[in-house]
This record gives structure tokens, sequence and C-alpha cells, in this order.
């Protein structure tokens, strides 16, 4: 037997232990001076309360006890708190300001998500207040936690969500319309937006306006073009309030950490208000998140505005190794040395547009074409086509990752590169948490299924026999999510090359593969049953990194450019 703890699951050993103790002291400290008191809630809760508050941030550990209640291991303490102050603090008039430091458990979502499955979550929840002073002082609390951990260069991306939502009501576009939208700022995909936006569904102005938002970025003048570009619509619910917060964060001085960026938009359904996203440099994942969102405690019976982050412990220490040792603290006694170092922050940030841009490479049937985009995009691509077995080329201000295709997304989800390219069908396979930003149009083919020319008759007869057909690919994601669509059963083979054997050779009836000039089919005699979907390459970047690395977005300008 292997003593081994559960995937996701570690020991802290006593360094490391010592320097979480330090820094969850430090943080409880600073949010303690500002009046937020501590609360525990527990471990578990029946399965029911948590979806009564409409958003599950992420799918919990999920078990029936011996009464037979389905519970849930708590993924997340905001739906906890809300639950709490609907119930046992009913009746009390507040406002409450409470501070917690709690572990959260969370089933691992996709392949891409290998990491932890328990974290320690540290945030703060202010119930009964409302208005830009509530919302600075969230907003402000979390800059200030992050620079009492000694977070070097931390960006907090700051967008409100009911400029979107009046554009989205007031659009006179259909709701299958709008859910479309909605999915695509969920998942920052930015080609879907143009695509939504293109078709002719929202009136023109609405339409642009909708693809427009979430490309804003910057200080306060970014919130002076969501204004021009919004308020010929009428829709700029929200925005007076977010400019007011907006000063009194500059006012405190924090101007330099704040960025407005109207791309953070996930969890759209749960916050009503402002919404805040923490990153810092060299880390693939947001440190953590929050904002307003005023619906949900009514959802436990009794209605009151809040607001509210949580960033995660171990995504701190994270940030900490990542950054330039002049602001990492190496053991607890550091932690306080690094919170009174003001120069210290600042370095991280620096340190980033002193480095390479990290891009990464696809090597294969897509690789010439993407060494010509790049190219065409202005960079200097010397030595890119032809590394020998070179793994990294590096050129000024440039570094590129040969990757395998499959394996770009993955390198650019945990910030390994910046940003990649691959196609669109890779992208669906990994269904990595990355920003999609262009469609680059060459690498285009088809999914298709098929199956032996003539075969039609008897792979159906087989399905009615047995219930079930063996379908081989190399992309088990995208075929399992068509045959769930489709509602057929299937054995699904995962093979790495050559798929169109599998039917050839009796070992499978269908195969789920690409296709671009048919060759490969037509000689092997196969035909095609259905089209899955259709994939061109596809630039993308580092959630991270495409909101603090201004070279992000030149690069996507400059990819768009030459492709128009
Ligand atoms: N025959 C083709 N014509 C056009 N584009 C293709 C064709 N085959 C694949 N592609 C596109 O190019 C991408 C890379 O394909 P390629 O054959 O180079 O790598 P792969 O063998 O699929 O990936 P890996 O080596 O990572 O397993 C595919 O994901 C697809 O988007
Ligand atoms: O329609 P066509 O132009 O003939 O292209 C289709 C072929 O291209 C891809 O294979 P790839 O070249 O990537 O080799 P693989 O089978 O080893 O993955 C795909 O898997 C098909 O086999």
């Amino acid at each position: 037997m292997n003593f081994v703890t559960p995937a996701g699951f570690r020991d802290v050993l006593s360094d490391e232990a010592r320097v979480r103790e330090e820094m969850t002291r430090s943080v409880q400290r600073c949010f303690d001076e500002r009046g937020y008191v501590p609360i525990e809630t527990p471990t578990l809760e029946v399965m029911d309360v948590l979806q009564a508050g409409g958003r599950m941030p992420a799918a919990p550990f999920k078990f029936f006890d011996s009464q037979g209640d389905l519970l849930a291991m708590r993924p997340d303490v905001t739906l906890q708190v809300a639950r709490m102050c609907s119930t046992r603090l009913k009746g009390q008039p507040g406002p409450f300001r409470f501070r917690y430091t709690q572990r959260v458990f969370r089933e691992a979502e996709s392949e891409m998500q290998a990491a932890a499955r328990e974290l320690t979550q540290m945030g703060i929840e202010c119930i009964g207040e409302s208005g830009p002073a509530a919302d600075a002082e969230m907003v402000g609390l979390l800059a200030e936690a992050l620079r009492t951990c000694g977070v070097g260069g931390f960006k907090l991306a700051i967008g409100t969500v009911g400029v979107l939502r009046a554009l989205l009501e007031r659009s006179g576009a259909p709701a299958e319309w709008r859910e479309l939208v909605l999915q695509a700022y969920h998942a920052s995909n930015f080609v879907d937006l143009d695509v939504l936006c293109a078709d002719g569904t929202a009136a023109p102005a609405f339409a642009d306006a909708i693809r427009s938002l979430p490309r804003i970025r910057g200080g306060k003048q970014a919130i002076g073009e969501v204004r021009s570009l919004v308020s010929p619509l009428g829709c700029i619910d929200g925005l007076d309030a977010f400019e007011e917060t907006y000063d009194l964060l500059a006012d405190a001085g924090l101007a330099e950490s704040i960025v407005v960026d109207f791309s953070v938009m996930s969890s759209f359904d749960y916050y009503t208000g402002i919404v805040v996203e923490a990153y810092a440099p060299g880390l693939g994942a947001p440190l953590g998140s929050g904002g307003r969102y005023d619906n949900m405690l009514a959802a436990y019976g009794q209605s009151r505005p809040a607001a509210g982050f949580a960033f995660s412990l171990e995504q701190v220490m994270a940030a900490q190794a990542s950054a330039p040792s002049a602001c990492r603290p190496v053991d607890a006694a550091d932690v306080a040395e690094t919170l009174a170092d003001p120069s210290a922050p600042a370095t991280a940030a620096e340190a980033l547009s002193e480095r390479p841009l990290r891009i990464a490479v696809p090597k294969g049937s897509l690789n010439a074409d993407t060494i010509a985009a790049l190219a065409a995009a202005g960079l200097d691509t010397t030595g890119l086509d032809d590394p020998g077995r070179q793994l990294i080329i590096s050129n000024p201000g440039v570094d590129f990752i040969i990757v395998r295709p499959t394996d770009a997304p993955a390198f650019v989800a945990l910030g390994a590169a910046d940003c990649g390219i691959c196609g669109k069908d890779s992208l669906l396979e990994a269904d990595p948490d990355v920003v999609e930003l262009v469609d680059l149009k060459f690498g285009a083919c088809r999914f298709v299924v098929a199956e032996p020319a003539g075969a039609g008759p008897s792979v159906e007869e087989h399905y009615r026999r047995l219930g079930s057909i063996r379908v081989a690919t190399k992309y088990p994601n995208i075929t399992s999510a068509y045959y769930r669509r489709a509602g057929m059963q299937v054995e699904i083979v995962k093979l790495h090359g050559n798929i169109e054997l599998a039917p050839l050779t009796g070992m499978a009836e269908r195969i789920v593969d690409i296709t671009a000039t048919g060759t490969t089919l037509r000689e092997n005699n196969l035909a095609i049953v259905d089209e899955v979907l259709a994939s061109t390459a596809r630039f993308f970047a580092n959630a991270c990194a495409f909101r603090i690395d201004a070279r992000i977005v030149e690069l996507t300008e400059a990819l768009q450019g030459s492709l128009r």
C-alpha cells in the first residue's frame, strides 16, 4: 500500500506552516483594525442550502449522511455567511462586518485543474452597507491585505455589472442570444463575442457597445470611455457610483494598483454591482475575487445589501514564490519586514515588463502559419522556423516555447507561457481557463463523425442490439459532449493518431476526427455521418497575463491588424 494523501490534499510542513500562520495573523490584524470580527461556519452544509444561493463557485464534494441528507463540503464561505445572516442573525439590525479564515474544498472540475482541492480562504463580508464608500472599503481592504502579505505588483481589476446588464436588456435581442453573450463574457471568449455581435441579432449600436465594453481598460479615463460608449444608449446603470468608488480608491493612493476592466464579468448572475479580481505577476490564476451581491441574502429569506471578497492563502504564497527575491518573504520574520518595506510591491511589476513575453508556439501542421502570423505582427521570429532540438527560442523581448499543439492550452492556463496559439479543437478539448482573443483563420478543419462507407445500417443495428457503439477519437471530451447532446450511449476509445484505423480494423464502429481536404477519409473508404464542429487556429492568453501585461493586448491588436 502507498501511504499518500488524496490527490489535491497535502500536509503542510513546519517551515511553510509557520509562514502561513504569521501571514494569517497579519491579515487578520489588518481586517480587525477595520472593525471586521471573526466568524466560523461549518465544514458541511445541506446541498439544498448551498444551491438556494444561486451560485456554486466550484463543484463541491458531496455525500449522503445516515439520515439520507445530501451534504456538501463548503466550496466557498460567502453562501454560508448569507445563510447565517438571514437565519441566526435575522432581526438584528446590522450592519455586520465579518472576517474569516477557513478551508474550502473543491472537486477537480477538469484535467486542467489538477491543482489543490483544499484551499485556505481569507476573506471579509460586509453585510448591510451599500454605496461607493462601502465598495471602496471592500476593494481597499483587499489591496491592504495583499500588501500585508507582501504580494509584489498585484493588480486589482474592477468593473461593474450594471452596464452590461442594461446593454443586454435594452438590446432588443432574444434571451437565447443574451445568454450566449453572457457565456462568452464568462469564458473571456472574445472570438465568440465578436461572432455574436456581428450576427445581426442585436441593434448595431448595442452590438458594438457589447463587443467594445470588455476591451476598454485603464485608469480613470477608461470610465470616461465606457461612459461615452454607453450613455448614448441610455445604459450608464451603476456607472456614476462606480466612478465615485474609483475616485475614493484613487484618493486612498490605490490608482497604481487598480485597473478598470469590464472583462472581469464572471458570476454575472450573482454579482449586482462592483466586481473585483486580484492578479499578481507570474501567477497563472487570480489570487482572489469579490464583489457586491445585493440579491443573495434575499434567497435565504432576508434581503440585505452585501459585498465581500476572498483570496487564497496558497495563491498568495505562490505569488511570493514567483516574485523576485526583493519582494519575497522567506520566513515568518520576513513577512513583517516585507510589510514595512514600501518599495517591495513595485519590484515584481517592474520585473514583468523586463522579462520576455513567453509565447507557446505549436509544432506540427500549424507551425508554419503560426510563425508567419507572429512575424506579420512584428515579432522577431529568427530561428523559429529551424529550431533543431532547441525547445525555447529566445529573441529580444520574446521567448518562443515550442509545444505540441494539444499541450499549448496547459502551458498557457498554468502560466508557463503568457499566451499561445493552437487549434480551437485543442482548446475545446482541454477546456482551459484562458482568454480566447483572435481567430487566426488558418488551420481550418472540420470535426466529423465517420464510419466505413455503406456501414450505416449495420452500425445502427449494432446500436439497437447492444445499446452502445464504440467510437475512436483523439478528442474524448469533444466526443462525449457531442454524444451527450445527441442522447446516444457510446464507449469512447482514446487513440493518439491514425484514428481512421479503428473502424477499418473493427476496433470501433465510428470515429470522431478532423478532416480538412477529405483525402484521408476518401483513401480509407470512410463516409461522414455528421458534422460536430469547425475549427481554426486561435490566439489565446493566460487570464492573469491578459489583465496585467499590456504586451498581450498589443500583440492581439497586431495579429488582428495583420489579418485585416
Ligand atoms: N489535416 C489538417 N488540416 C488542417 N488543419 C489540421 C489538420 N490536422 C490538424 N489540423 C489542425 O492543426 C492542429 C494541429 O494538428 P497536428 O497534426 O499538427 O498536431 P496533432 O498531432 O493533432 O497534435 P499533438 O502532436 O499535440 O498530438 C489540430 O489541432 C487542428 O486544429
Ligand atoms: O482531411 P485530410 O486533409 O486528409 O486531413 C485529415 C487528417 O489529418 C489529421 O491527421 P494528422 O495529420 O494530424 O495525423 P494523425 O492521424 O497522426 O493525428 C486527422 O486526424 C486526419 O487523419
